[in-house]
């Protein structure tokens, strides 16, 4: 069964903001899901709502198979959120922290003691115990948080962007501590990130959101199998004559994804050497003046900028 499924998910602020605009998205069981987007792409409008706080506008979600608009009560008692601002009391210990945690979820205090010495071993957060919460480190209380929300035992734990401002050690720590999430207590995440890298390095799924939208989703592999895809940059005197070439272009290589950017198309290629051969050819055929073919090899950085930049399709 999916952990989570969404299809076609329309939500409208009352000011009359379309934040999200159709996307559709899966989430399989046991899996850590990164969405990526850039600010404003409607990532925690998304994850308010499949976390129940937010009502969407239309669309089908379920999750666990149980469906949002019927069941959420039922899918609250088996999720847990960890939102960037972190719930920790500092006046509390650590201790008492994880133990005010289970009193909210109404764990039996054994079963919670327990539980709460697993956390703290699996999560490595036992050398803290003797210091007060307050003197942690961001990455510590983060940890903390996440350790929090995990007395609960969800089946699906979602991070609002888990790593943000954390230096690169913090940020390995909370890597090692995602995927042991993953592996000892088989939860499902769901999670945020600006990072490139670790979506690629942490995530069995990455989603890259636009405009409200899924452009596209797929394991890291299929995503490097994309990156792997040269482009062809052809670059023209200007805008217009861009377009007079766009045409002609978009004719031959049908299929393909031709864009337009300014006064260069792109064109994903599938042998880069012929692809150039032929463009060439036809532009000379057509006799239409350009300026320079070349090959590019798109970073991962750059298949999401092309993806998710304004004006590019
Ligand atoms: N309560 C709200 N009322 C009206 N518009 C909103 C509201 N919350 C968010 N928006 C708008 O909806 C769009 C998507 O916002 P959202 O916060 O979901 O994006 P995001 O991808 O999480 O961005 P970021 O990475 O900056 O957090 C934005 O244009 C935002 O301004």
């Amino acid at each position: 069964m999916d952990a989570i499924y969404v299809e076609n998910l329309v939500k409208k602020y009352q000011n009359g903001m379309q934040a999200l605009n159709g996307v559709s998205l899966t989430v399989k069981e046991g899996e850590i899901f990164s969405l990526l987007g850039e600010n404003g792409a409607g990532k925690s409008t998304l994850i308010n709502i499949l976390t129940t706080y937010l009502r969407p506008t239309s669309g089908t979600i379920s999750v666990f198979g149980k469906d949002i608009h019927n069941e959420a009560a039922v899918i609250r008692s088996g999720i847990a959120c960890v939102a960037q601002r972190t719930s920790i009391d500092t006046h509390l210990s650590l201790t008492e922290n994880m133990m005010f945690q289970s009193k909210l979820y109404k764990i039996p205090k054994t079963e919670a003691k327990d539980r709460m010495e697993i956390l703290i071993s699996c999560f490595g957060l036992e050398r803290y115990l003797k210091y007060p919460v307050s003197s942690y480190s961001g990455g510590v209380k983060r940890r903390l948080d996440i350790a929090l929300n995990m007395m609960s035992n969800p089946k699906i734990l979602f991070l609002d962007e888990p790593t943000v401002g954390m230096d690169v050690q913090s940020r390995m720590a909370m890597w090692e501590m995602m995927k042991k999430i993953r592996s000892d207590f088989g939860t499902t995440i769901f999670l945020t990130t600006h990072y490139l890298e670790e979506a690629e390095s942490l995530s069995d799924t990455i989603c890259i959101m636009k405009d409200g939208k899924e452009v596209l989703q797929g394991t890291p592999h299929t995503l490097r199998q994309y990156l792997q895809q040269n482009i062809l940059k052809i670059t023209f005197a200007d805008k217009g004559a861009a377009k007079i070439g766009l045409k002609q272009i978009a004719k031959f290589f049908s299929g393909r994804k031709v864009v337009l950017h300014e006064e260069h198309l792109s064109v994903c290629c599938e042998n880069s050497q012929v692809d150039l051969k032929q463009a060439g050819h036809l532009l000379f055929e057509q006799n239409i003046a350009f300026m320079g073919i070349e090959i590019l090899q798109p970073s991962l950085e750059d298949v999401f900028i092309r993806l998710t930049s304004r004006g590019v399709s």
